[in-house]
């Protein structure tokens, strides 16, 4: 290894690093201002520019776009013809490029600055991905370094002379991923900002730059190897949600919880008021929301209550603070079964806790995950696997707080009910399809989710609500294919006051007709909630 040249916008560790290869004997050459850094060390340095012989130009935009420089990089040592090329052009080869690149996704994301258009384009990095690229494909001869978290490993491996082929072949993976991730970054920016792509119009191609954050022991089962991919992609940055998330405290978080946190948070996060969700296989099997006679405390107790045999074992979201008042009470609360088992969950899930409130939280056990996650953004496109391509749609962003419902019957609701057939609309675009909540002051009764027919997601959602249904306002995510002797009748025979649904069944009439003989009021959204 005689000579290195390095080029980076992040200067992090480059002291160390320069030093270290200067230790070892290898010979630094460098782009103005990392030149600068390491002549700051009183390390020395050879300017690009005495390699080149030909000044940094064009604000910077040609210093190593050189044959001096790329012919050092590409050429091939065990070529006589490609080492002859370069002493007949006094060309010296250059054995480790150490680059990385102008800060584009951190200029084009900071929160404090938008930046011009200019300051955006002049952040596009060409001459590093070049010699990244040259030095990754040369990788039998060149060590491409892109990150400084592997400057140590590549300085030992100089300094103990045991560069193998693993690790050049590593590094030159690295190097590509590096370059892919970021032409991502440009490219989707382009599609954003350039002004030529409809707003919110889905992109003709896209990639996605994602990276490993989390290991995971499994997938959804224990024979499938899995890890947790953060998304990188820039209208991620501010999205929030579990990828964002702190864990504060308990047992390694596993697939099927992310999964799970992601859809309480998610639904959590969509309701207005305060209110706690409780999630159990990805479905919201309790709910409640603050009110007039009722604080966060009991409406935690009222979640539970929905279905305490589900909630044992789920998890447990907040979209607001948790205090220690609340955290006593999710840690002491008993079920309902038999009034002396503690509750136990895999999750707390809220955007913040007082300090005592997470100290009284983590009495509860050592394995109990405490996340603390920015609120989930729902303006996302959403992407999903099937075998051979991914489907993609944007987030649905209507909430019962947002649907419009036209009134289709005769008999009227009241504001409470009204109030409460939002939060059920809310909740059922939570819930798999087909699927049915049902809702009365300000909790949610009953849930019926994923069943292959409609009515039998009514039966089951009735079923838990019981007796309370009577009053009770029903939300459904389809239309109602049928509706005497089935959804709607049924609905109607439980005592409900109140039902909406998208409406645009070839029955509809019936749906109308049906609550009219039982004096239910009748609403259209206009708007479904299919979940798959
Ligand atoms: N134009 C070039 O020939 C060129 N060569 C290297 N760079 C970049 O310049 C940056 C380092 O600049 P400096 O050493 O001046 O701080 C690195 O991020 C590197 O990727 C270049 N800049 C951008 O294209």
């Amino acid at each position: 290894m005689k000579r290195a040249l390095v080029s980076v916008s992040d200067k992090h560790n480059l002291d160390k690093l320069a030093r270290r290869l200067h230790d070892a004997g290898v010979q630094l050459i460098s782009t103005g201002g990392s030149a600068k850094f390491i002549e700051a060390q009183s390390l020395p340095v050879t300017p690009v520019d005495e390699v080149t012989n030909f000044p940094e130009m064009l604000d910077g935009r040609v210093k190593t776009l050189h044959p001096a420089i790329h012919g050092g990089i590409l050429a091939r040592r065990g070529m006589p013809e490609h080492v002859a090329k370069l002493e007949e052009h006094k060309i010296d080869t250059i054995d480790v490029v150490v680059v990385n690149l102008y800060p584009f996704r951190a200029t084009v994301t900071n929160p404090d600055k938008t930046p011009t258009w200019e300051e955006a384009v002049e952040n596009i990095d060409i001459g590093g991905p070049a010699m990244i690229r040259a030095a990754a494909k040369n990788h039998d001869d060149v060590l491409v370094v892109v990150d400084p978290a592997d400057y140590d490993e590549v300085c030992d491996a100089i300094e103990s002379k045991s560069v193998d082929a693993n690790l050049r072949r590593r590094l030159a993976w690295k190097a590509f991923q590096h370059c892919a991730a970021y032409d991502a970054s440009v490219s989707e920016w382009l599609w954003d900002n350039a002004g030529f792509a409809e707003p919110n119009s889905l992109p003709p191609a896209a990639v996605i730059p994602v990276s490993q954050s989390v290991p995971l022991r499994y997938g959804e089962n224990p024979h499938q190897p899995a890890a947790f991919y953060q998304d990188d992609s820039l209208r991620e940055n501010a999205g929030g949600g579990v990828a964002r998330a702190v864990q504060h405290h308990g047992k390694e978080m596993s697939y099927n919880n992310y999964l799970d946190a992601d859809a309480a948070y998610s639904c959590v996060s969509d309701i207005k008021e305060d209110a706690c969700v409780i999630v159990k296989h990805t479905n919201p099997c309790g709910a409640a929301v603050v009110g007039a006679n009722r604080d966060l405390l009991e409406a935690y107790r009222c979640a539970v209550r929905a279905d305490h045999i589900s909630a044992f074992g789920g998890i447990v979201a907040f979209n607001t603070t948790v205090d220690a008042d609340l955290a006593r009470e999710i840690r002491e609360f008993r079920s309902p079964e038999d009034g002396e088992t503690r509750m136990f969950y895999e999750i707390v899930i809220a955007p913040s806790y007082t300090p005592e409130g997470l100290e009284v939280l983590k009495g509860k056990s050592k394995t109990l995950r405490i996340l603390e996650a920015p609120p989930r953004d729902a303006a996302r496109l959403s992407w999903r696997q099937v075998g051979g391509g991914f489907l993609a749609q944007s987030a649905d962003d209507v909430t019962g707080d947002t649907a419009s419902f036209e009134k289709a019957a005769e008999a009227t609701a009241t504001d409470e009910q009204m109030t409460d057939l939002r939060l059920a609309w809310t909740i059922v675009k939570h819930v798999k399809s087909n699927a049915i909540a049902v809702a009365k002051d300000g909790r949610l009764l009953g849930m019926g989710s994923g069943q292959p027919n409609r009515v039998n997601s009514v039966r089951i959602a009735l079923e838990k609500a019981g007796d309370e249904a009577k009053g009770a306002s029903l939300a459904s995510d389809a239309f109602f294919p049928f509706s005497w002797n089935d959804s709607v009748e049924k609905a109607c025979q439980a005592g409900v006051s109140v039902i909406a649904h998208p409406g645009g069944s070839m029955r509809d009439s019936d749906a109308v007709e049906c609550c009219d003989k039982y004096g239910v009021a009748l609403f259209t959204t206009g708007v479904r909630h299919f979940k798959h």
